[in-house]
């Protein structure tokens, strides 16, 4: 039997798409109906990565008020709603994603994302941007019955997607992609320009990119077969 294409699993917030804008003016429009001030956008974004649930707690950390988690619970639910209804809002690809990604898919290799939004957000975010279509496989943090960092969260969406762990590697930008990607015996590459709270680096990658032109053919391969 043939062995399966090489696949490339990506993150979603921070990683494939620059999300932060738009999550970040949800997060304001929640707090504020709540009578809290505006959070700052560039002190907020370090957290995006985390999800909305942090993003919610960071928040009300930062006005000095405390928030029950029953309260946390219906504040997370209303965010998930009104984040939905105003996609794609800003969000878009990264700079040169695309391009690298038309490279790979002609040099044989296929995709996934393995994301800790929920699938349903994934799924409406990549259709309103019109990307759904490079994916063999979207899952989100209620796929499974387990979602990043667990590592069968990873290697359960290379299944789904007709991939081999052997030959596939992990791209993300937060610690939570790389614990992942570690745990599962998957190569990682980080991206230094998503929603980490310190420098990349300290999580040992095996390779950081600044860039999508870096993410060629010769790169992935030579990653996967370390
Ligand atoms: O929404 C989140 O929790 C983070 O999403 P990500 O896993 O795509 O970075
Ligand atoms: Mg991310």
């Amino acid at each position: 039997m043939d062995s399966p294409a090489p696949l490339i699993v990506f993150d979603l917030d921070g990683t494939l798409i620059d999300t932060a804008p738009d999550l970040i003016s949800c997060l304001n429009d929640i707090i504020m109906a709540e009578g809290l001030e505006a959070v700052d956008a560039e002190a907020m974004r370090p957290q995006v990565g985390f999800g909305s649930r942090v993003m919610l707690s960071r928040a009300y950390e930062m006005a000095g008020k405390h928030l029950l988690d029953e309260k946390l619970d219906l504040l997370v639910n209303d965010f998930i709603k009104l984040y939905g209804q105003n996609m794609p809002g800003s969000s878009e690809p990264f700079d040169g994603m695309l391009d690298a990604m038309s490279t790979l898919k002609d040099n044989g290799f296929k995709f996934a994302v393995c994301t800790n939004k929920t699938e349903m957000l994934a799924n409406k975010l990549l259709d309103a941007l019109d990307m759904s279509q490079w994916f063999e496989a979207v899952t989100g943090q209620d796929t499974f019955k387990v979602r990043k960092p667990h590592p069968d969260h990873l290697l359960k969406t290379i299944e789904m997607a007709h991939g081999s762990a052997k030959q596939a590697i992990m791209v993300g930008d937060t610690p939570t992609d790389f614990s992942t990607a570690k745990a599962a015996s998957i190569p990682v590459i980080a991206v230094d320009f998503g929603y980490c709270d310190s420098p990349v680096d300290e999580f040992e990658p095996d390779k950081i990119i600044s860039h999508y032109s870096e993410m060629t053919p010769e790169l992935v391969l030579s990653l996967i077969n370390n």
